[in-house]
This record gives structure tokens, C-alpha cells and sequence, in this order.
């Protein structure tokens, strides 16, 4: 093996952060997910690509636990987490971003990110008022300058562009000590310069943060994913690297709308 997934099998003595064996998911006679297997090392950065219900959220909502599989098993570093609530879950590290933007317009973007960060302490029920030396502040701060967003540090949320307000919905997966983050779709609707900045940011994420995303545009997932795996209609069809996907026929023709390039 070599490139960047050889050395983090050296590094992590081959573990993995996600393993699905056999996941399946119906909604009454409706098979969503069937008996998908997916392995993802410990810091790998992998894209999953499908077209529109090919059961890429689906995926998602099983593996952070919002949905319980109706077959199969998932293991996070290593401990089977199948039947485990989500908040068992995010305490173990795993951490998503929605489609839908969950923010709260009345906000400044550092007590945001700040609430975040305390949200996932364990100082959360502390009853005394945080100080301004408070751990949490300055990684609060931290975070706010790998997402780009220094300069709206004081800006309310409800006034941030779009762009901005996904760069800071990846800010909220950062709080606390991710070791895997989900991004569903964090490009949707940005600009071509938002879409670089947002590049940006993912490619420069600690390297022991692995992460799944989701993404249409393939701009995108192609630049910031080692691995990519393809979806259609619940299974996985194939799996490779960007350069194996793009130039693969079948996936042109299901994916890119044919063109067998
Ligand atoms: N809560 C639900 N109840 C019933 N059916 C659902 C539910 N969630 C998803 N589905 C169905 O499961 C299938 C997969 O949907 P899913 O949202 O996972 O696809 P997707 O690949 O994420 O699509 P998109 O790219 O449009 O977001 C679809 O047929 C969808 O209608």
C-alpha cells in the first residue's frame, strides 16, 4: 500500500474508526440501506457519493444512531456502538453536520462556538459562571480561527452569510474532542470562493480527525477525500480512489449522467 493510508495503518496499528458489517435500514416496505460493509481507518477522509436516495443520509442517521438499523452492526474504534443513544455516541467522538442549518440567529459566532464547547465538557452542569481563563474559551477561540470565522467573531449568526454559517456549523462538530465527524452536504448552496475556503478548512483539520462527507459536487469531495464510496439505490457499488471513481464507466454512467469518458 502507499500514499497517506499506508502510514495511518502503520500509525494505528491497522484500526479502524468506523466498521459496518451487513447494515441494513427499511422504512416499512422500503429498503433504504441493504447489507452495507464499510470500513474507515482511524483519521481517513472518505467521500461517500450517490444520487439523490441512494441512502447516503440514511447511512448517516444509523451511524450517529438517530435511526436504528433494522440489520447489521456498527463498531467506532473498535466497541460495537449499535444499540448505543447518540449521546453515548458523540461522547465517544463522533460528531455530524445537518443539511438543514440548526443555528440560532440571536447568537454571536464565539459564544456559539463557546456553547458548543461547554455543551460537550464535562463541566456542562457546573454551576459556577465560566471564567474568562476557562479552558473552554480558548478552545473556543481556537476553533473559531480554523473555521475562518475571526473576523464575524462578535457578528450575530443570523447576520453571516450562508458560507459563513456552514463554516460555522463545521466549528460545532469541532467542539469538544471529535475523533470522526459526518458532514452532510457542508458545500450545498456556497459559492465558488466559499467553496474554497470550505476545502480549505476540511483539508487542514488535525490529521487524527477522520471524517465522512457527503457532498454533490465533486469538485469538492474529490479534493478533500482519500477513498471514495459510490452508493445506488441502498448498496455500495464501488469504492476507490478520487482518480479509480472519476474515471470509472459505470460510475459515469449512474453518477455523472453517462459520457463513458
Ligand atoms: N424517515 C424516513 N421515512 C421513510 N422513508 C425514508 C426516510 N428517510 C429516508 N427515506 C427513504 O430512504 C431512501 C434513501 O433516502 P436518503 O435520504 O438516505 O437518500 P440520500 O442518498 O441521502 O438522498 P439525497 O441526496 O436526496 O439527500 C429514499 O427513498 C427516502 O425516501
Amino acid at each position: 500500500m502507499t500514499g497517506p493510508a499506508a502510514g495511518l495503518d502503520a500509525a494505528h496499528g491497522g484500526d479502524h474508526a468506523l466498521e459496518l458489517a451487513g447494515v441494513g435500514r427499511r422504512f416499512g416496505a422500503l429498503t433504504a440501506l441493504a447489507d452495507i460493509s464499510l470500513k474507515v481507518k482511524a483519521g481517513e477522509r472518505r467521500a461517500v457519493l450517490g444520487s439523490n436516495g441512494a441512502g447516503k443520509t440514511t447511512l448517516f442517521n444509523t451511524i450517529t444512531g438517530d435511526f436504528a438499523p433494522t440489520s447489521g452492526s456498527i463498531r467506532f474504534f473498535g466497541e460495537d456502538i449499535t444499540g448505543f443513544p447518540v449521546h453515548e455516541r458523540i461522547r465517544r467522538g463522533l460528531r455530524r453536520t445537518y443539511q438543514v442549518s440548526l443555528l440560532f440567529a440571536g447568537l454571536s459566532v464565539i459564544d456559539t462556538i463557546f456553547l458548543a464547547c461547554r455543551g460537550v465538557s464535562r463541566r456542562r452542569f457546573s454551576l459556577r459562571r465560566p471564567g474568562p481563563d476557562e479552558p473552554t474559551r480558548a478552545q473556543a477561540e481556537r476553533i473559531m480561527h480554523a473555521v475562518k470565522l475571526d473576523e464575524s467573531r462578535d457578528a450575530l449568526v443570523g447576520a453571516l452569510s450562508h458560507g459563513q454559517q456552514r463554516q460555522l456549523e463545521v466549528a460545532l462538530a469541532l467542539a469538544g474532542a471529535p475523533r470522526f465527524i459526518l458532514f452532510d452536504e457542508p458545500a450545498a448552496g456556497l459559492s465558488p470562493a466559499e467553496r474554497r475556503d470550505l476545502v480549505q478548512i476540511l483539508t487542514q483539520l488535525p490529521a487524527h480527525i477522520g471524517f465522512i462527507i457527503i457532498e454533490h459536487d465533486l469538485d469538492v469531495a474529490l479534493r478533500v477525500a482519500e477513498r471514495v464510496t459510490m452508493m445506488h439505490e441502498g448498496r455500495i457499488f464501488r469504492e476507490g480512489t478520487p482518480d479509480e471513481i472519476e474515471s470509472d464507466p459505470e460510475v459515469q454512467a449512474i453518477y455523472l449522467g453517462g459520457g463513458h469518458g
